[in-house]
């Protein structure tokens, strides 16, 4: 690199020029869901703003209604809530929005609108208040009934595998927005004095195993035998326990470095507790895209047929050989029961 290029180092490509320049790849492309990506690009740049100042401003703590899941609503989930819901609704090319904080389908009135979008608005709730990375889950899908018409359920339930983008935005020590449209996943660092995200981490490849686990043990007496002995195991191997509470920072994480986060059935959670359409899937996707790995324990989670928009499944993905090591252990158990079924 000359002097004369070091005097004004290139501050890289834009998710902006990025998207476009994949659409070009897609020459049936006409360009909604690259807008659509870019909707959820400027929502995230607003509710990252709002993060960023929430010590200042009173949008701490609790909004004083409870979702359809029984949690406790926080003001930065109610928030972050209708700042998607409006870009998404106001960029007209989403029909159906199922998230984390509506009981019911959301219908936009963009009947002409070709997509359905899943999504968490706020992830790591509880770590809003305590300044610890936090994040947004989102999932795409294109819409199976025909246009004119409000989405379907149909269009809403439709396995991950049929996902045609989905992604994450980590509000942490920077904010980075991570997706996939099934082509490589990239990374993209926010520059708020641009206001711009800037790729940062083309073609993300998660290391083939790793030595870091995420679990919340503080509920392993009520682990079934198998998860148990996996937890064992990675104590054994000397393997590194981490587990921030947030699913977005724990998954961002073990992908980038290698790991396996878990979150299992156990006594409290009997079906686990994230939720396959806006938690699990979109997850799943990035996670397969960049070499990975992810399951309910036995079957990958990306063929679980979804029954209900806030379906929950127990979730283990990260780096392929540790998902696989978990499924060894869990493999037991599993044949235990079918003996016990019959
Ligand atoms: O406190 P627990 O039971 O370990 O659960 C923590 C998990 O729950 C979540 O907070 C659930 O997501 P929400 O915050 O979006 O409800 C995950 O981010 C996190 O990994
Ligand atoms: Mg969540
Ligand atoms: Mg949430």
């Amino acid at each position: 690199m000359t002097n004369h290029d070091k005097l004004a180092l290139p501050v890289g490509t834009t998710l902006d020029r990025f998207i476009m320049r994949k659409q070009e790849d897609f020459p049936y492309a006409t360009g909604e869901l690259s807008q659509l990506l870019r909707d959820i690009a400027l929502a995230a740049k607003i509710v990252n703003r709002e993060i960023n100042r929430s010590g200042l401003i009173d949008i701490a703590g609790a909004y004083g209604n409870r979702n359809v899941q029984g949690e406790d609503q926080q003001k930065l989930d109610v928030i972050a809530n209708i700042r998607f819901i409006r870009a998404l609704r106001n960029g007209g090319e989403v029909c159906t929005i199922i998230s984390e904080e509506d009981d019911e389908m959301i219908q936009t009135g963009n009947t002409q609108g070709k997509y359905v979008v899943a999504i968490d608005p706020l992830d790591g709730s509880s770590n809003i208040d305590v300044n610890v990375s936090i994040g947004t889950i989102f999932s795409i899908y294109r819409r199976v009934s025909p246009t004119g018409n409000e989405g379907t359920t149909q269009d809403c339930l439709q396995t991950g595998t049929h996902q045609v983008a989905a992604g994450y935005v980590i509000y942490g020590s920077s904010t980075m927005m991570v997706y996939t449209t099934g082509n490589g996943v990239n990374g993209f660092t926010y520059e708020p004095s641009l206001g711009e995200f800037f790729l940062s981490h083309p073609n993300i490849q998660t290391p083939k195993t790793g030595a870091v686990y995420s679990i919340n043990e503080g509920v392993s007496e009520s682990f079934t035998e198998g998860m148990k002995g996996f937890v064992a195991y990675c104590k054994e191997q000397h393997y590194s326990a981490r587990y921030i509470g947030s699913l977005v920072a724990d998954f961002h994480r073990n992908l980038l470095k290698g790991g396996i986060y878990m979150y299992p059935t156990s006594q409290k959670a009997p079906n686990g507790k994230l939720r396959l359409m806006y938690e699990c899937n979109p997850l799943a996707f990035i996670v397969e895209q960049a070499g990975g790995k992810s399951s309910n324990g036995r079957r990958r989670t990306l063929e679980l047929e979804p029954r209900d928009l806030h379906e929950r499944c127990p979730l283990f993905i990260g780096s392929p050989e540790l998902v696989e090591k978990v499924e060894e252990f869990l493999a037991s158990e599993f044949a235990h029961d079918a003996v016990l079924k019959g």
